[in-house]
């Protein structure tokens, strides 16, 4: 367990995917933390309060025992050394652990950038601002997704059951929570992707109830008709 006595303060919105990967993991693990939902769609995390915490105005990020980092793949990273957890999660060996940051090195720019401006410019910014979504945006990133989707089908899960070996680790956290994300704006990336499906199902298998509860709001906007009928009243 951690040498420092404080629990951890977690700043978080639950729409944010790096925020739920992170809610899972400490969940999952136990780690004792003090929730603080930050009202993005209130513009929260652009007041001073929020920006004195974190200077970069983006959740997620934790203090812990008035040390405070930012950057989701960092924090877990952290979590792994401060706090007792399996190995699998974060691997010693080297070559696991090598594994393990090939994908959260990849998945930066070519699958959480493409899902996430997709979910953005389709779904949340048309919502936010009342204007309709600039199309040619909308259809360049469709295509980029699918790319991406298709790397996680035909690459990292070509022959394993997790992304990055036998055992689950935080790279499918990180992974599976972006891949949840455009199902808000009706694009659901299993659909077609046998081996994705499967991995999903068993990641979940997994991580629940943790992983269920952390994707209970998206959940609700992706069932009704990519979220046309639902308020963001807790964006
Ligand atoms: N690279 C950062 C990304 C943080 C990020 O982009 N957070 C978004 C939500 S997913 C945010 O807070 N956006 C608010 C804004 O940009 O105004 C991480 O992985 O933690």
């Amino acid at each position: 367990m951690s040498a420092r006595q404080s629990v951890v303060t977690f700043y978080y919105h639950l729409l944010s995917q790096p925020s739920r990967a992170l809610k899972i993991f400490l969940d999952h693990n136990q780690i004792k933390y003090i929730p603080k939902e930050v009202q993005l769609a209130q513009g929260e995390h652009l007041q001073p309060e929020f920006e004195a915490i974190n200077p970069f105005k983006k959740v997620p990020c934790i203090s812990h025992d008035g040390f405070v980092l930012t950057e989701s793949v960092a924090i877990l990273r952290y979590l792994c050394r401060e706090f007792i957890v399996a190995d699998h999660w974060y691997p010693k060996d080297s070559l696991l652990q090598a594994r393990v940051d090939e994908f959260i090195e990849w998945q930066h720019i070519e699958l959480r950038a493409p899902l996430a401006m997709y979910f953005r410019t389709k779904f949340l910014m048309p919502k936010i601002t009342g204007k309709p979504p600039n199309q040619a945006t909308v259809d360049k990133m469709y295509k980029l997704m699918v790319v991406g989707c298709d790397k996680v089908e035909n690459i990292w899960l070509k022959d394993k059951p997790y992304l990055c070996g036998n055992n689950i680790s935080i790279a499918d956290i990180l992974g599976a929570c972006e891949i949840e994300q455009p199902r808000m704006s009706g694009y659901d990336p299993t659909e077609g992707r046998p081996k994705l499906k499967e991995w999903m199902n068993r990641v979940k298998t997994d991580l629940d109830p943790h992983y269920a509860d952390a994707h209970t709001y998206l959940n609700a906007i992706a069932k009704k008709s990519s979220g046309e009928s639902v308020g963001l009243s807790k964006l």
